[in-house]
C-alpha cells in the first residue's frame, strides 16, 4: 500500500494507509470460520488480529444478513414493534431482538426482510427503508447487517392470526411492544426474566425515548 508523505506543523512524517496483508485460515466449522488477519497498522507497524468470518457470505455481496424493524399498525391499538425472543446457544440464554436472518443467495436485503419476518413472525409487511451496509462487532468478526423498516398492516386478514413458518430446529416466541413505551416494556422484561437484549434493540429504545419525551434536548447523560 502506498505510503504519504505528511506535514505536520513542523517536521514532515511518513505515515501510512492501514491495510489488511493477508488473512489465514486457522479454524472453519459449517457456519463460521477463524481466520488471522496480518494487517498494517496507521504507524506502518505490521500485525495480527484474530478474526470471526460467516462461512456463508455470498460473493456477490458484502452484507450477511438484514435486522428487521417491524411496526404493527392496528385499528383501536397502539402501534406495536415486532419483536422475537428465543434462546442463543452463544450467550446460553434467551435473547429479546428484532427479527433477523441470512440472506439468500441472490437475495436483496428487502426481500430477505419480509421472507425472515413471515417466518419468524408469520406477519407480511411492506418494505419502508432500507439501512446503508452496517457493522455488527467490528473488533471480532466482519459480520454486516442491512437494518430494513417495514410496516405491517395489522387490519388486514392474513395479519390477524399470524403463522409463523419455521425451520427445523427453529423457536421463535413473538413479542408486540408498544412503540411509545418501548424502554419501559424492554426494562420491564428484563427485570422479569432473566433475558439479554441486543444492542441495536436497546440503542432503538433510546432513540424512541428522546423522539417522543424530549425531541428538542441534546442527549446527555446526566451526573
Ligand atoms: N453460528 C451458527 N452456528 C450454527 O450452528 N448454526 C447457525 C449459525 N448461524 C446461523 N445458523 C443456522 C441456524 C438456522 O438454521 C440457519 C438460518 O438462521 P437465520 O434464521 O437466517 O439467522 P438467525 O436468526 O441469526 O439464526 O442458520
Amino acid at each position: 500500500m502506498k505510503q504519504v508523505l505528511k506535514m505536520s506543523n513542523s517536521e514532515p512524517k511518513l505515515i501510512t494507509a492501514p491495510h489488511v496483508v493477508k488473512e489465514e485460515l486457522m479454524a472453519a466449522g459449517t457456519w463460521v470460520k477463524l481466520e488471522k488477519t496480518t494487517y498494517v497498522d496507521p504507524a506502518g507497524n505490521t500485525r495480527t488480529w484474530e478474526t470471526v468470518k460467516r462461512t456463508t457470505r455470498q460473493t456477490t455481496t458484502e452484507v450477511d444478513g438484514v435486522g428487521i424493524i417491524a411496526l404493527l399498525k392496528r385499528t383501536l391499538h397502539k402501534d406495536c414493534v415486532v419483536m422475537v425472543k428465543q434462546f442463543r446457544p452463544p450467550l446460553g440464554c434467551y435473547t429479546l431482538e428484532f427479527p433477523a436472518g441470512l440472506i439468500d443467495e441472490g437475495e436483496t436485503a428487502e426481500a430477505a426482510a419480509l421472507r425472515e419476518l413471515k417466518e419468524e413472525t408469520g406477519y407480511k409487511g411492506e418494505i419502508a427503508g432500507v439501512t446503508p451496509v452496517t457493522c455488527l462487532d467490528p473488533g471480532l468478526s466482519n459480520c454486516t447487517t442491512q437494518i430494513v423498516l417495514i410496516n405491517i398492516n395489522g387490519d388486514e386478514v392474513e395479519n390477524i392470526h399470524p403463522t409463523q413458518q419455521l425451520g427445523e430446529g427453529e423457536f421463535v416466541e413473538v413479542v408486540l411492544l408498544p412503540l411509545d413505551e418501548f424502554q419501559m416494556k424492554v426494562d420491564d422484561l428484563l427485570k422479569k426474566e432473566k433475558i439479554l437484549v441486543d444492542a441495536k434493540v436497546y440503542i432503538f429504545a433510546m432513540g424512541m425515548v428522546q423522539a417522543f419525551f424530549k425531541p428538542r434536548e441534546l442527549p446527555v447523560l446526566k451526573q
